[in-house]
């Protein structure tokens, strides 16, 4: 008898492009949430943009209220859990990079709430994603959570933002192309349940940016609607396969460990680059693609070495010997490597 079954959430509204902050009220009129907004935010991004969403908000006719992250953890979580108890807000809207977005995202679906989310960067491939990534002490959530009911990405504010968050959210996507073969790997050696269409949309996105990774340039707005355009598709191929496997393999693995030994040294889309320079060589060797996949992040001007990183080697050595213990998912990394081959792997591809 067959009794499969799936059910896939996507955002019903992505509004990309120039100038869309404007249309922000539009965007989550037409979703027919009620009740006031609750804005959750960070220092610069309310800055940037959280102060006219703030605005706009207002002119749907109730009085919104707003609350500022500093940083990604579960106390700010519950912090801002706490703010949805007192204030009884109809919807959440998030407003920043990953921090914001993820806080705003899992307190909504802790609360039974709908969000939205308006990223301030390109950096990482959450921005539409339903699952939110938080690091708790030695350990890292993947924390399944509601997709965005609505993402309104203005590429005149993602074009304005620091280069280093676009290539961060370039790297995040370029990392597809080891998580989906960890995913097969996984598929083959221990039965995990595998998405044909999820796998195919996520290394697709990869090639799309490698292709066009000569055309992307710091200011060009026409770059920030490509990277973010591949983040939006990559996050749908999370909601497809309901997990984050299609965009995380050993390379988030590596990245979520140096979170841990070296926090704040780095950015997430950064740590996962130089992570897939690694995971590639682990599954392929010296002929395989981490060649591609290192001069594409050169092309762009993002990471591909322990320095570039601003981490020391015994750091990179630690977590590359460890990151298989962050959480139970089968990698190339199975049950760890040694230091020698992590050291073999490191210098064979020019990390260390
Ligand atoms: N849910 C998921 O699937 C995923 C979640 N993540 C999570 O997202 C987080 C990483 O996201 P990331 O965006 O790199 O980190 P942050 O949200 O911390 O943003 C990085 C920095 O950029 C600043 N910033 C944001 N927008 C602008 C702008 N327009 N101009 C100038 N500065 C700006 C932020 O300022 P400020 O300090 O004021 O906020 C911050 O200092 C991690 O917590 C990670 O775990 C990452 C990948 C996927
Ligand atoms: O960063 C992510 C995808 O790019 C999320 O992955 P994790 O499930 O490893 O947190
Ligand atoms: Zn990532």
């Amino acid at each position: 008898m067959f009794e499969k079954s799936t059910w896939i959430r996507l955002p019903r509204n992505v509004v990309v492009g120039h100038g869309v902050l404007d249309q922000t009220g539009e965007a989550i009129s037409d979703l027919h949430l009620g009740g006031t907004p609750l804005v959750v935010t960070s220092p610069t991004p309310r800055e940037v943009a959280g102060d006219r969403v703030h605005r706009e908000l207002a002119e749907l006719g109730e009085t919104p209220e707003m609350v500022i992250v500093e940083e990604a953890s579960f106390d700010e979580i519950e912090r801002v859990i706490d703010v949805v108890e007192e204030m009884n807000p109809g919807y959440l809207v998030g407003v920043g990079g990953g921090k914001a977005i993820d806080i705003a995202k899992m307190a909504a679906a802790d609360q039974g709430l709908g969000f939205v989310s308006v990223p301030t960067a390109a950096s990482h491939d959450g921005i539409v994603s339903g699952r939110g990534s938080v690091p708790d002490g030695g350990n890292r959530h993947s924390v399944a959570a509601d997709p965005p009911l609505a993402v309104v990405a203005d590429t005149e504010i993602l074009a304005d933002a620091p280069w280093r968050l676009t290539t961060a959210g370039c790297a995040d996507i370029i990392s597809n192309y080891t998580a989906v073969r960890d995913w097969q790997l996984a598929n083959r050696l221990q039965n995990t349940e595998y998405s044909r269409y999820a796998g195919a949309l996520s290394r697709m996105t990869a090639e799309m940016l490698v292709e066009n990774a000569d055309s992307l340039k710091p200011g060009l707005e026409q770059s920030a609607w490509v990277v973010v355009k591949a983040l939006v598709s990559s996050g749908v191929a999370m909601s497809i396969a309901d997990s984050s496997r299609p965009a995380s393999g050993a390379e988030h693995l590596f990245s979520h460990q140096l979170d841990r030994l070296a926090p704040g040294e780095a950015l997430h889309g950064h740590q996962v680059g130089v992570g897939s320079i690694l995971t590639a060589y682990l599954q392929d060797g010296e002929h395989g693609e981490f060649q591609n996949i290192r001069s594409a992040l050169a092309t762009i001007g993002a990471p591909t070495t322990a320095e570039e990183l601003g981490i020391d080697e015994d750091t990179v050595l630690e977590a590359l010997t460890t990151a298989h213990e962050i959480r139970d998912r089968y990698t190339i990394l199975g049950n760890g490597i040694d230091r020698d081959a992590a050291r073999e792997a490191a210098t064979a591809t020019g990390v260390l």
